[in-house]
């Protein structure tokens, strides 16, 4: 069974095709990279995984459920930490892990909340108001509200958008650590180094469409141009979305 299965999936926002016939499996325990420049659909693709916005053709199942039609089952196999900086000002950082893990009807869910917060740093944060938090400690606690439910499938979208070297290090320690012990893991970002590192299986993403999607080191091997560092991705990427806009 596949982790996840985008079927057909087309999304329109009035005229503009944001999604277009998208068809692609993540195998249980992969680390999977989605990759493409500003406006290519990532954020619509991981919108409509988790349920947040509807397709306008196709399906997409998590573990075998249905987004649409098994929304509850769907939703608590995926752990997701959105691009947004988004929380309720009034909690501190234990309450609205608590206050998460409730939402999926998780009690006493103490030990796994210090286990996350101290994976992330947060642990002298704990009784600290969210809106006290630097940008950077909010995004770690959107990492740790995904992981209260212990998801066998996790979707960063852009987790180390503006967060410094420490929180990057720590950060993709515990992901890595997660997907040994068989996490599925679905990344997108801007930073293709740290998908190279990362990603076994990468999918890059143009105007709605997958123009590639192959195993990291098969698109390393990709690269033409002679002056380019040997199985450098931003190189591949730069030269995969040339050839797109050319044909
Ligand atoms: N709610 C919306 N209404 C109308 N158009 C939208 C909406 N959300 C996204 N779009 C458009 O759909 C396209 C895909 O956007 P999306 O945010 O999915 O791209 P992205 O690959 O996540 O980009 P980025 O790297 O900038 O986050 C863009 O052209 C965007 O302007």
């Amino acid at each position: 069974m596949s982790a996840i299965e985008f079927k057909n999936l087309s999304k329109n926002y009035g005229p503009l095709l944001a999604l277009n016939d998208i068809n692609l499996s993540i195998e249980e325990g992969e680390f999977f990279g989605l990759l493409g420049p500003n406006g290519a659909g990532k954020t619509t693709l991981i919108s409509i995984l988790a349920g947040l916005c509807r397709p306008s053709h196709g399906h997409v199942k998590v573990m075998g459920h249905d987004v649409q039609t098994d929304f509850r089952a769907a939703r608590r196999l995926l752990g997701i930490v959105p691009q947004e900086l988004v929380f309720d000002p009034f909690f501190n950082v234990r309450e609205t892990l608590k206050f998460q893990s409730g939402y999926f009807g998780i009690n006493n869910n103490d030990a796994w909340i210090d286990e996350i917060m101290h994976h992330l740093g947060l642990t002298d944060k704990a009784d600290k108001n969210m809106r006290a938090l630097s940008g950077g400690m909010k995004r770690r606690v959107l990492v740790a509200q995904a992981l209260v439910h212990r998801p066998p499938v996790i979707v960063l979208d852009e987790p180390t958008a503006g967060v410094d070297v420490e929180l990057r290090q720590s950060l993709w320690k515990f992901i890595s650590r997660l997907n040994q012990e068989g996490h599925t893991i679905v990344l997108t970002t801007h930073y293709l180094e740290e998908a190279e590192q990362l990603c076994n299986r990468i999918a890059m993403l143009k105007k709605g469409q997958i123009v590639a999607l192959d195993s990291t080191a098969n698109l390393l091997k990709r690269v033409k141009n002679p002056n380019a560092k040997d199985g450098d991705l931003e190189d591949v990427f730069m030269q995969i979305m040339q050839e797109e806009s050319a044909s």
